[in-house]
């Protein structure tokens, strides 16, 4: 397990037992998640084995009670946290709360129903740590990459069309900018934070639109699966947020 150099001295140097922060902080976004809270939890445990890692789930006060299964969770093991929102709802903002609250030096951000891939997580910190990314992003349209877990032709039509229309505002080439599942350095993501909107369900595109020097950007393809329980909260409200969130970019930099 990865254990900073850095932590071990100082606290070598202050003479007490150390118990170091995790090196990645994984954020999941719940809404209306509770079945697949302990499943997700289980496989995170059994593919990051190489570097410690928090687990934050942020809640908007899901009528399933999702967060009391997150909290049971969090009884039996302290690696597992939950941040209940009350009177707010949106994925981007969660997110950004999440981030806030964690402490690892590099976050990741994956949906809460299984379709992302957790064996990508453990290539996404040795990118960034060892390969000195800034951002690696778990992607549909890369080679090895597959888009089959969408939930329909309507669906994956308008996840095509959000691609191009994003790539027109990005100065980096990103080939998947509607993923929802990457990693990135905290301190990107805390420097960014003045021109980030957090609107809408696209935070990783509302976040390369926020960048003022192009970050260093890997791409690593994995497989969207299908859901493994529960509903997309997609709907024609995110198409709006979409259209608001890329206004707010233009506007900022007009
Ligand atoms: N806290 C919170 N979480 C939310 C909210 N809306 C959705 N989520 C959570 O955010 C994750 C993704 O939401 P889904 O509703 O499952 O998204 P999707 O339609 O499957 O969209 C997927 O495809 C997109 C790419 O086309 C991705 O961008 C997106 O992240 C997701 O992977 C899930 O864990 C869901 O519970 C919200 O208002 N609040």
């Amino acid at each position: 397990m990865h254990v900073s150099s850095a932590s071990l001295q100082q606290d070598t140097h202050a003479g007490r037992e150390v118990r170091p922060g995790p090196v990645l902080s994984i954020i999941i976004p719940c809404y209306n998640e509770r079945g697949n809270v302990e499943p997700l939890f289980r496989a995170v445990e059994k593919a990051v084995t190489r570097y410690s890692w928090e687990l934050i789930f942020v809640d908007d006060n899901s009528p399933d009670g999702t967060i009391d299964e997150v909290w049971r969770l969090a009884q039996m093991d302290s690696r597992v946290r939950g941040i209940l929102r009350v009177g707010r709802r949106g994925l981007s903002s969660a997110v950004i709360e999440g981030i806030l609250s964690s402490s690892a030096s590099v976050v990741a951000v994956m949906d809460g129903d299984m379709q992302h891939d957790e064996c990508l997580l453990e290539q996404m910190v040795d990118v960034i740590e060892q390969q000195g990314y800034d951002m690696a992003i778990g992607s549909r349209h890369v080679e090895g990459g597959d888009n089959s877990g969408l939930a329909s032709s309507w669906r994956l039509f308008l996840s095509n069309a959000g691609i191009r229309i994003a790539q027109c505002f990005l100065s980096v080439r990103v080939r998947d900018p509607m993923s929802g599942f990457f990693a990135v350095r905290r301190d990107l993501v805390v420097k960014s934070l003045p021109r980030l909107s957090g609107i809408g369900f696209k935070i990783l595109l509302d976040l390369l639109m926020s960048q003022q020097v192009a970050p260093k950007v890997i791409e690593l393809p994995f497989v969207f699966r299908s859901r493994h329980e529960g509903e997309s909260k997609m709907g024609r409200k995110v198409l709006v947020q979409f259209a608001q969130m890329i206004s707010y970019h233009m506007l900022k930099k007009s």
